[in-house]
């Protein structure tokens, strides 16, 4: 079996007394790509910078090719770290960016970078400090993809990009990375956006890790059911699923659960109980507890008609 691109064990950082990752254990697939999902302060930029070697664990091992990426040229060489906020000297074009790429990335595809000079309508001889906050996206977008590092992050880089320019990353890094499959991490808030993109899923929640699988997995993995609310009841009892929220009207109940496999699907079918599937966004909204109250509130409900992980004390599956 391949080595991991990344492995961490135990991985705790803190920034005095705040702790930003607590005892985080995950490895990350050789050639895949992985969605790093969060809320706000979850964690996730925290462990790039480990990852990156730009911060130090507090405790814990990271291994990155194998070996501890801090300090470690041999490492270092073979990532890209794409975020936001890259600062670029001051009288830097996007031309410029472009022709010193290669002497930090061995795989810089010149060509490819000018067609996406190109898709991305970015100016190349504009000062960068004068370029829009969409066009300085495209830049860190264009090096990302471009650059073929084997391990590539995407720190939300493409937060400026408009809807047509978002398309067109996720277009041609599918496409690029068919014909070149490397090791991408891309950490978003845009779930549904990626969602078909997604390897692999692992979301961070105030700095432990709540969700590591394959996205095949948890596509499939949570659904709404819908039925006679005593039917309802029953049935997430009689199968231990983990209620996500819970929607009554009238006598009828809706429940969005988590643990949803065959056997389970069939048995709700068979029990007269209609099953739809919900989106990743939707599971991990749920999951990491976020917008509940605006949702609940849109949709007119008190949060008291929520009840969290009542079934979880039924039965097991
Ligand atoms: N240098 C630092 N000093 C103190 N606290 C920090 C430092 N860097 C990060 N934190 C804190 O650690 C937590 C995790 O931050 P991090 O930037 O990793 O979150 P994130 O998941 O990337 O969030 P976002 O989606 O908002 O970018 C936050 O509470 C943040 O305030």
């Amino acid at each position: 079996m391949t080595t991991p691109v990344i492995e961490v064990r135990d991985l705790t950082k803190r920034f005095g007394s705040m702790t930003a990752l607590e005892q985080i254990s995950l490895t990350i697939p050789t050639d895949s790509i992985t969605g790093l999902l969060g809320r706000n302060g979850a964690g996730k930029t925290t462990l790039m910078h480990v990852l990156t070697g730009q911060d130090f664990p507090t405790s814990g091992e990271v291994r990155v090719f194998g070996q501890t990426p801090a300090e470690n040229a041999a490492v270092l060489q073979h990532v890209a770290f794409i975020k936001e906020s890259q600062k670029y000297p001051d009288d830097f074009k996007p031309s410029h960016v472009f022709r010193s790429a290669p002497w930090f990335f061995e795989n810089w595809d010149a060509d490819f970078a000018a067609q996406l000079v190109e898709d991305f309508r970015l100016p190349l001889n504009r000062r960068i400090k004068k370029l829009s906050r969409g066009q300085l996206s495209a830049v860190g977008v264009i090096v990302g993809l471009a650059s073929r590092a084997p391990l590539t992050f995407f720190d939300e880089p493409y937060l400026g990009l408009d809807a047509v320019a978002r398309q067109i990353f996720y277009d041609r890094l599918l496409a690029d990375y068919a014909e070149f499959p490397r090791t991408i991490v891309l950490s978003t808030h845009l779930i549904d956006e990626v969602a078909n993109l997604l390897e692999h899923v692992v979301v961070i929640d105030q700095g432990r890790i709540i969700l590591d699988a394959p996205a095949d997995e948890l596509r499939g993995r949570a659904a709404s059911i819908v039925g006679a609310k005593a039917d309802v009841d029953a049935f997430v009892v009689r199968r231990g699923l983990d209620i996500l929220k819970r929607d009554e009207l009238g006598g009828t109940a809706s429940v969005l659960v988590d643990g949803v496999d065959e056997v389970v699907r069939a048995d709700a079918l068979n029990s007269g109980l209609q099953l739809t599937p919900v989106s990743l966004q939707q599971l991990i909204v749920r999951r990491t507890g976020g917008a509940l109250a605006q949702t609940d509130a849109e949709a007119g409900h008190s949060p008291e008609t929520r009840t969290p992980r009542r079934a979880r004390q039924g039965a097991s599956r």
